[in-house]
């Protein structure tokens, strides 16, 4: 007994008598491939335009001659009688001399016009022209559409009717675009004005700042707060108060994901009202933990965290590999009388050594977190193939799994909130993310476990994103790409050059347009040193170098000198590109384009800071034009202008530039030797 039956439609004139289902197929064959040869043979006959008008009455003929009952007791047949299925086993043909493809569309073809039959010619044939040929050629794309449609339909129905599954309808269709669909925090963020200057809040606006912070603010030459400050501290301090305890008075904090163009103040809107917050505290315990990607940047932040907490009891400790393992250990706890104390409000740390110190038990105790801090949260979530979120949050919620969870201080993972999920009463961990680039991706922003997310932005796309509730109700808008924030004070300029052209480019933005200081970027470290190099030989500007090839405390120092103003020209990897704020610098220059629209913004951001103005220029080559300024303009630059260096002011320079390249083989050899 054969395990399936699939029945053939033979048409109208089907041959009880033949019985084998093999015969059967051939049979079908046959009479396919003859009324194929016919309708062949009526084209070749007749003038083109008329070509396909015979085939459909000969059809029409053949079906009466076949058939005397007319076309609607026809379709009522196959309305009461399931049994006939319309199939084609497109092996069946391949085994005969015509090219398979010609074949199968050929097939497929009479095997459309038969269902057409049944279907009382709602199936139309994809290569018979309709009436009126000219209008179908004018609406070809619509006509494709609406064939493609009604062929699904009429597929479908004869389905229903039959029962049995009518095999093909496998056309190309065209790919369409995905729309966005952004959640509602992210598509409706609180509005950040990227305008610094004219939205400055009086420092005595912002309430809930102990006096003693606001005269440090003060004696820092800080009277206003920027627009990022004026919204993120008050919203930070709100839900400190309200959500140091969770139960009965108190609610889990939504995190706080900040969206603010480079330069406007993002360190302050975290660092003082968490200083304000953790104030009050009584027992000294990890409360804050601030990770950064490099040691630069902790660095940076762990200065500003020292400054606002000098007078207070707080105690801030970094933990970037500045020190040895051993010293950073000890500056985190000691034991007293049998029992480890903490001496560590704050921590500042790099991803890589804070995993270091929670696996080696170095005294790193979480267990009272309330504040984790991401800043450049992008980049951090770039790095999360080192787990170093998951570390963290084992290590803080760690007290709520033990025989210790009865304890007042439990602690469990955000979920629904529930009746007993409040009680007893526990410490959140509340997550705050800061980047000037923060992905609107909701797939990597789930990475790091939000707790109802709120957004502050002044990205002005987002408003034509639409959310998951706008979708049912409103017409799809258009595509919105990643888009970030741009500096109000910075003027973007793009320079067309050729590869020889350019250290003679860097020259002439130092010593003609005196430019300095100066912040050049390359793209490898190799080609900073090079330069640097040509620039020393070239002689009469205060150069330095920045990147992996110096040391931690060289690279310190180099940074120092540049702040002091001892440096004019500093040629930097993207080593300086992130977060660094160095006061003062006038002019960027992008010696090699940079790859992502992200390094760019980061790149030119190390200017135009704090309100103030700045200048980018990036050298681009020919080939390089179309894409990046396509780039820049879809990361919702407010424009980047072309500038023109004229070839005469170059000249002057041109015979020290031959002679310092011709010295500059020598050199690198000299040091490739070494
Ligand atoms: N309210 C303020 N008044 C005056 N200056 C301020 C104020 N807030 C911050 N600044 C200064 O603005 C500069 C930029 O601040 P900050 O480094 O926090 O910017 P950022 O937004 O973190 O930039 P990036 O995205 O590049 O890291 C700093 O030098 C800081 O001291």
């Amino acid at each position: 007994m054969s395990l399936f039956l699939m029945n053939r439609y033979l048409g109208d004139d089907e041959d009880e008598s033949v019985s084998n289902r093999e015969s059967r197929s051939k049979l079908l064959l046959a009479k396919l491939q003859q009324k194929a040869k016919e309708k062949e043979r009526h084209r070749e006959h007749l003038p083109r335009d008329q070509s396909h008008q015979p085939v459909v009455k000969k059809k029409r003929k053949t079906e009466k001659g076949n058939n005397d009952e007319p076309r609607i007791s026809k379709k009522k047949k196959l309305e009461v009688t399931p049994t006939v299925s319309v199939t084609f086993d497109i092996s069946d043909a391949v085994s005969h001399e015509e090219p398979a493809k010609e074949k199968k569309k050929k097939i497929k073809k009479d095997t459309k016009q038969e269902i057409n039959d049944q279907s009382g010619g709602l199936v139309k044939d994809a290569d018979t022209p309709v009436a009126g040929g000219d209008k179908q050629v004018n609406m070809a794309e619509e006509e494709e559409e609406t064939k493609h449609n009604r062929t699904k339909q009429d597929t479908e129905r004869i389905s229903a009717q039959t029962g049995f599954t009518v095999l093909g309808g496998f056309e190309n269709k065209p790919v369409q675009k995905v729309q966005r669909i952004l959640p509602q925090w992210l598509a409706k963020p609180d509005v950040i004005n990227r305008d610094i200057k004219s939205n400055l809040v009086p420092i005595s606006e912002i309430q809930g700042i102990s006096a003693q912070l606001v005269k440090k603010l003060e004696n820092n030459g800080i009277q206003h707060f920027f627009p990022v400050q004026a919204e993120v501290i008050p919203a930070i301090l709100e839900s400190a108060h309200q959500g140091l305890l969770i139960g009965r008075g108190g609610y889990r904090p939504r995190d706080i994901c900040v969206s603010a163009p480079t330069g406007s103040g993002k360190t302050l809107a975290f660092v003082i009202p968490v200083l304000q917050a953790l104030m009050k505290r009584v027992v000294c315990e990890v409360r804050a933990l601030a990770v950064l990607p490099t040691k630069e940047l902790a660095q940076q932040v762990c200065k500003v965290f020292t400054t606002y907490a000098e007078g207070t009891t707080l105690k801030v400790v970094m933990l970037a590999g500045q020190k040895s393992f051993a010293a950073e250990q000890a500056s985190l706890s000691e034991m007293r009388g049998g029992m480890r104390r903490s001496l560590a409000d704050i921590v500042v740390t790099t991803p890589g050594r804070l995993v270091d110190h929670i696996n080696k038990n170095s005294g790193l105790c979480l267990d009272q977190l309330r504040f984790l801090i991401i800043d450049e949260a992008d980049r951090m979530i770039d790095s999360m193939h080192h787990f170093w979120l998951s570390q963290v949050t084992k290590s803080v919620y760690r007290s709520g799994s033990g025989p210790e969870a009865v304890s007042i201080f439990k602690r469990t993972e955000p979920a629904f909130v529930t009746a007993a999920s409040l009680s007893p009463p526990q410490m959140p961990l509340q997550k705050l993310l800061f980047s000037a680039t923060l992905t609107q991706n909701p797939e990597k922003l789930q990475q790091l476990g939000l707790y109802q997310p709120r957004l502050f932005s002044s990205v002005h796309s987002h408003a034509n994103s639409p959310t998951c509730s706008q979708l049912s109700t409103s017409e799809p808008t258009s595509q919105t790409e990643d888009r970030y924030n741009f500096p109000e004070g910075l003027t973007e300029y793009y320079v067309h050059c050729t590869l020889t052209k350019k250290p003679l480019l860097v020259l002439h933005f130092v010593l003609r347009m005196k430019l300095s200081p100066i912040l050049c970027f390359t793209n490898s470290r190799e080609a900073a040193h090079r330069l640097f190099l040509l620039v020393q030989l070239f002689g009469g500007v205060q150069a330095a170098e920045f990147s992996s090839r110096l040391s931690p405390s060289e690279r310190k120092r180099t940074l120092k000198d540049f702040e002091q103003g001892k440096i004019q020209l500093l040629i930097s990897t993207d080593a300086a590109a992130r977060g660094i704020d160095i006061n003062g610098v006038k002019c960027v220059l992008n010696y090699d384009a940079p790859q992502y629209v992200r390094t760019y913004i980061h790149r030119i951001g190390r200017t135009a800071r704090a309100g103030k103005s700045g200048l980018a220029f990036t050298f681009l080559l020919a080939v390089q034009e179309k894409n990046f300024l396509k780039m820049v303009a879809e990361a919702g630059s407010p424009g980047i202008r072309k500038h023109i260096v004229q070839p005469k002011n170059l000249r002057s320079m041109e015979a020290g530039y031959e002679q310092a390249l011709l010295e500059l083989a020598s050199v690198i050899k000299e040091e490739k030797a070494k």
